[in-house]
């Protein structure tokens, strides 16, 4: 079952064409990447879905209910975290996460349990001073616990590490992968790396069109191998290997680091042949020839303008 739906979705600022046409599935129990770079509009889809911007046309369904705009019915399914969460400075966590428990309606007994169980999940239990003085990691940590509150079928997060150093980066998507049991995450960025650590699903936003989405595996598969690296024993045989014409024209373009060399070719399997027939004819032998895995990042490239 798909948790997200959306269909033909479009929208508008003015003259500019910002959402057109956009198709997406997000599949229940993933982790999904909505990727994007910045300004394609991810938040823009993602405020949609939420009930909270007004498409111009198309349908979205959430746990297969449809999205109305203004009426926030299917957020009940939904835990958001906006890029740049607010907060009341001078609570502490705690007394924060009571606040939003009372408003939305939970018992004194479920609100207790809850927080602790949530500020224990972001690492944030014992944490006793006032919101203001927190760091970046810490107050969008806070601000996953406050989504899952309500204990939501699909957490969305809008580019939740964007702004944070390696460290924060890291708590934020060991929390996000452990939910994942339970909850469908869905969350926008254009970092590819962090896609890569946790998702096992994404989308390429492009143009106000999904360019390209599936399994992390599928999407790869598309782009099939097509980076080559060698390494050879010694600088002469580099420069040697180099001065070989026959594999230069099969090339997209290479890179050198000491004495590795990358090969990246959209015909992997010519420059293959061509090499061993170099190879066989100088009498050099790297020490080590490997295929490498082809990334997110070169297939981004490749399909996002
Ligand atoms: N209320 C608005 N009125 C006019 N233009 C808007 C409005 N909201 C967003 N835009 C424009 O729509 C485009 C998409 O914005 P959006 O914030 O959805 O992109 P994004 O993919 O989330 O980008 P980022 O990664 O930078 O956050 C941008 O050009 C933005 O300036």
């Amino acid at each position: 079952m798909n948790v997200l739906t959306v269909q033909n979705l479009s929208k508008c600022f003015g003259k500019q064409k910002i959402i057109e046409n956009l198709n997406m599935s997000v599949p229940e129990g993933s982790v999904f990447g909505f990727i994007g770079k910045n300004g394609a509009g991810k938040t823009t889809t993602m405020k949609m879905v939420l009930g909270l911007l007004q498409p111009d046309s198309g349908k979205i369904h959430v746990c297969n209910e449809p999205v109305f705009f203004g009426q926030t019915k299917t957020n009940q399914y939904i835990g958001y975290l906006p890029d740049v969460p607010e907060f009341y400075n001078y609570m502490t966590p705690t007394q924060y996460l009571k606040l939003c428990g009372e408003v939305i309606g939970l018992s004194k007994s479920c609100i207790f349990q809850r927080s602790q169980e949530l500020l224990s999940l972001v690492g944030l239990n014992g944490a006793a001073k006032q919101i203001g003085g927190f760091s970046r990691g810490m107050k969008q940590r806070l601000g996953i616990a406050q989504a899952l509150l309500t204990q939501p079928k699909l957490l969305i997060c809008d580019e939740p590490t964007s702004a944070l150093d390696p460290v924060g980066r890291k708590e934020i998507l060991d929390i996000l992968y452990k939910i994942s049991g339970t909850t469908t995450v869905l969350f926008s960025t254009h970092i590819l790396s962090d896609v890569e650590r946790i998702c096992d699903h994404a989308a390429f936003l492009n143009e106000g069109k999904i360019a390209v989405s599936g399994t992390l595996a599928e999407m790869k598969a598309l782009r099939g191998h097509d980076s080559l690296l060698l390494e050879f024993s010694t600088d002469k045989d580099l420069q040697l290997f180099k001065k070989q014409k026959p594999i230069e024209p099969l090339l997209l373009h290479s890179e050198e680091n000491n004495r590795e060399l990358i090969l990246h070719s959209r015909d992997m399997e010519n420059v293959q042949n061509c090499l061993f027939s170099v190879l066989a004819l100088t009498g050099i032998c790297p020490i080590k020839i490997e295929l490498m895995e082809p990334s997110l990042e070169s297939l981004f490239l490749e399909v996002v303008k």
